[in-house]
C-alpha cells in the first residue's frame, strides 16, 4: 500500500499552499526591491509622480506578503492535517490485534513516527518547493539586468538550497546509523531502571545500573556535540554564500544604481527563502527512518475481517499445531472435537502448551498446521467470536479504573446487582468503586486473579476458558471459588489447572506434553453443586 497515498484533490491543494508560500515569498522579495529601488530613486530628487507607483507598490506589497503567508499556512496544515488523520487511521487499522508490533513500538509507530511526516511535508516538502519557485524567479529577473549576476545568484541558490543541505543530511544521517544500537541500548537501559527499580535497589546494583546508563548518555552527548558542530559550521557556510553571492550580483549587475540595489537587495531575500532547508535538512534521516517505519506496518498484508456469526459454537481440532519461529513447537498435531456444552480440563506440566491451546480457540493465535474450525469453518471468517469465546486467562489485564469499570467491559448494560452476584460468584468482595491501580498494581494477587474471574463469570460467554483461574489461592480456597464459578457456567468450558482434582465430572481430560496430547480419558461423574 502507498503511504503517500493523496487524493488528487489534495494534490492540488498541496500545489496550491506551494503558490501561495511562493507568492508570499516573492511578494517579501519585490518589497525589499521596491523599498531599495525607492529610497535610492528618491535620493535623485525626481518629481513625486515619478516615485507615487513605487509608493503604492510597497503598501500593496507588503500586504500581500503578510496575506499571502497566511493563505499558504492555512492551506498547508489543512492538506497536511487531512492526509495526517487518514494516514493515522490506516496505521491504527494496521496494527490491531494479530499484528506484531505491541507496547512502546505500537505507540512509538502511531504517535511520533506519522507525526515526523506532518513535518517532511509542512517543513520540508513545501518550503523546497517555495523556494524553487520563488530562486527561479529572482533569477528570471536577475537575468532581464544581467545574465552574469543571474548565473551567479542560480550558482549560490544551488550550493545554499541542494549542496548544504546534502551535505547536512549526510553528515546527520551517518551520525544516526553511528548512534542506533547506543540509543536502542539507551531505550533498554532507561526501561530497566525504571520497571526493575526495586529489585535493583534491593540487590544493591542501582548504582552499577545507573552508571552504565550514564555512560550511555555521556556518548550519546558526545556524538551528538560532534554533528551539532558540523552541522553549525554548514549552516555558516550558508550564510557566507549568501553574503558572497549578493556581492557577485551587486558587482556583475550593470544597471542603473536604483535597480541593482533592487536586485542586490532581492538576491540578498531571496537568500533568507533558502537557507532555512540547511536547518531543515538536520531532522531528514529522522523522517525517513518514520517513514520506513509507517511503510512497515502498512505493508504487512491486511487481517482477513471476518463477516460470518457464529451459530451453533462447535469446535473443532484437526492435527492443529503452533510453531513459534525458531522455536520447538508450542503444539502439535491436536485433535479436539468441542461441541456446545462440553467440558474439557488440560493438564500437563509447564510449557506443554496449555495456555497456547487456549489461545487458538480464542483466536488470539493462528494455527500454523492443521486447522481450528468453528462450525466447520475457519475462526478467522467469524466476526462475532469474542461474544462467543472469553474467559480468564493468566495475563489478562486488569484496567486503571475502578473495579465496576473493569467489570461492566464484559456486559456494559450489567445492573450493579448482576456485578455483586458475578463478585460473589468469584468470593471477590472488594467494593465496585475502589480503584484498581495500573493493571491491578493496588489488589492483592488473590484479588486481582478473582477479580479477573467474576469479569468472566458476568461474560458468561457460551465457550468458557480459563487458564489455571485459582492458582495463587490458597488450595481449599481455591477449589470452593472455582466449583462456584463451574456450577454457574452453563456452556463449554475449557480448563487448563495443574490439579486433576478440579476436573471432576469434565467430559474429556487432555493430558498435554510437549505440545503433543499425551492422552484423553473421562474424568468421572461431575460432582454436585458446593
Ligand atoms: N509468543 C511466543 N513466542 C515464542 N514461544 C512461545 C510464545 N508463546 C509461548 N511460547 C512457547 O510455547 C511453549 C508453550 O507455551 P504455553 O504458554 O502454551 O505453555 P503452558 O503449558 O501454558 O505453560 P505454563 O503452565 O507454564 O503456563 C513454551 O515453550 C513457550 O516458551
Amino acid at each position: 500500500m502507498n503511504f503517500w497515498a493523496v487524493s488528487m484533490k489534495d494534490a492540488l491543494r498541496l500545489l496550491r499552499a506551494a503558490l501561495l508560500g511562493a507568492g508570499a515569498e516573492l511578494a517579501a522579495l519585490a518589497l525589499m526591491a521596491t523599498a531599495a529601488w525607492l529610497l535610492l530613486r528618491a535620493a535623485e530628487r525626481p518629481p513625486l509622480a515619478a516615485l507615487t507607483v513605487a509608493i503604492v507598490a510597497v503598501r500593496t506589497l507588503a500586504l500581500l506578503r503578510g496575506g499571502l503567508r497566511y493563505a499558504e499556512r492555512l492551506a498547508g496544515h489543512e492538506v497536511v492535517l487531512r492526509w495526517l488523520g487518514a494516514l493515522r487511521t490506516r496505521v491504527y487499522r494496521a496494527l490491531l490485534p494479530g499484528s506484531r508490533y505491541s507496547g512502546g513500538d505500537l505507540v512509538t509507530r502511531l504517535v511520533s513516527d506519522v507525526d515526523a511526516l506532518q513535518d517532511a511535508v509542512l517543513r520540508w516538502l513545501l518550503p523546497a518547493g517555495v523556494a524553487a519557485l520563488a530562486g527561479s524567479a529572482a533569477v528570471a529577473v536577475t537575468a532581464t539586468a544581467s545574465a552574469q549576476a543571474a548565473v551567479a545568484l542560480a550558482s549560490g541558490l544551488l550550493v545554499a538550497g541542494v549542496l548544504l543541505p546534502w551535505l547536512v543530511i549526510r553528515v546527520t544521517g551517518h551520525a544516526a546509523r553511528e548512534d542506533a544500537p547506543k540509543r536502542a541500548e539507551l531505550a533498554e537501559r532507561a526501561v530497566e531502571l525504571v520497571t526493575g527499580r526495586r529489585e535493583l535497589v534491593a540487590a544493591g546494583a542501582l548504582g552499577q545500573a545507573h552508571g552504565r546508563a550514564t555512560d550511555v548518555v555521556d556518548h550519546l552527548a558526545a556524538s551528538e556535540r560532534g554533528t551539532s558542530a558540523k552541522t553549525a559550521l554548514l549552516t555558516a557556510a550558508g550564510t557566507l554564500v549568501q553574503l558572497l553571492t549578493t556581492a557577485a550580483v551587486a558587482l556583475l549587475c550593470h544597471a542603473s544604481v536604483p535597480w541593482t540595489a533592487a536586485l542586490t537587495l532581492a538576491a540578498m531575500t531571496t537568500f533568507e527563502v533558502v537557507l532555512p532547508l540547511v536547518g531543515a535538512a538536520r531532522r531528514v534521516p529522522e523522517i525517513r527512518a518514520s517513514a520506513a517505519r509507517v511503510r512497515a506496518v502498512l505493508a504487512e498484508p491486511a487481517l482477513p475481517r471476518g463477516t460470518r456469526s457464529v451459530q451453533k459454537g462447535h469446535f473443532r481440532l484437526r492435527r492443529a499445531g503452533v510453531r513459534h519461529p525458531g522455536r520447538a513447537p508450542a503444539l502439535r498435531d491436536l485433535d479436539l472435537d468441542l461441541p456446545p456444552g462440553k467440558r474439557v480440563g488440560v493438564l500437563g506440566p509447564s510449557g506443554a502448551g496449555k495456555t497456547t491451546l487456549l489461545r487458538l480457540l480464542l483466536g488470539l493465535e493462528t494455527p500454523t498446521d492443521g486447522q481450528v474450525l468453528l462450525d466447520g469453518h475457519p475462526l478467522a471468517e467469524y466476526a462475532d467470536l469474542p461474544a462467543l469465546v472469553s474467559g480468564a486467562l493468566a495475563d489478562a489485564h486488569v484496567f486503571h479504573t475502578t473495579v465496576r469499570e473493569n467489570l461492566l467491559l464484559a456486559k456494559p448494560q450489567a445492573t450493579d446487582e448482576e456485578l455483586k452476584e458475578a463478585c460473589a460468584t468469584a468470593d471477590f468482595d472488594l467494593d465496585l468503586d475502589r480503584d484498581t491501580g495500573p493493571d491491578g498494581a493496588a489488589l492483592s494477587g488473590g484479588q486481582r486473579q478473582r477479580l479477573i474471574l467474576a469479569r468472566a463469570v458476568l461474560a458468561a460467554p457460551k465457550v468458557l476458558v480459563l487458564d489455571e483461574p485459582v492458582e495463587g489461592l490458597d488450595p481449599a480456597h481455591g477449589d470452593a471459588v472455582l466449583a462456584k464459578v463451574l456450577a454457574r457456567a452453563e456452556g463449554t468450558v475449557v480448563l487448563v489447572t495443574h490439579r486433576p482434582e478440579h476436573l471432576a465430572g469434565f467430559d474429556e481430560v487432555l493430558t498435554l506434553e510437549d505440545g503433543r496430547a499425551l492422552r484423553a480419558s473421562a474424568a468421572g461423574p461431575r460432582p454436585g453443586p458446593p
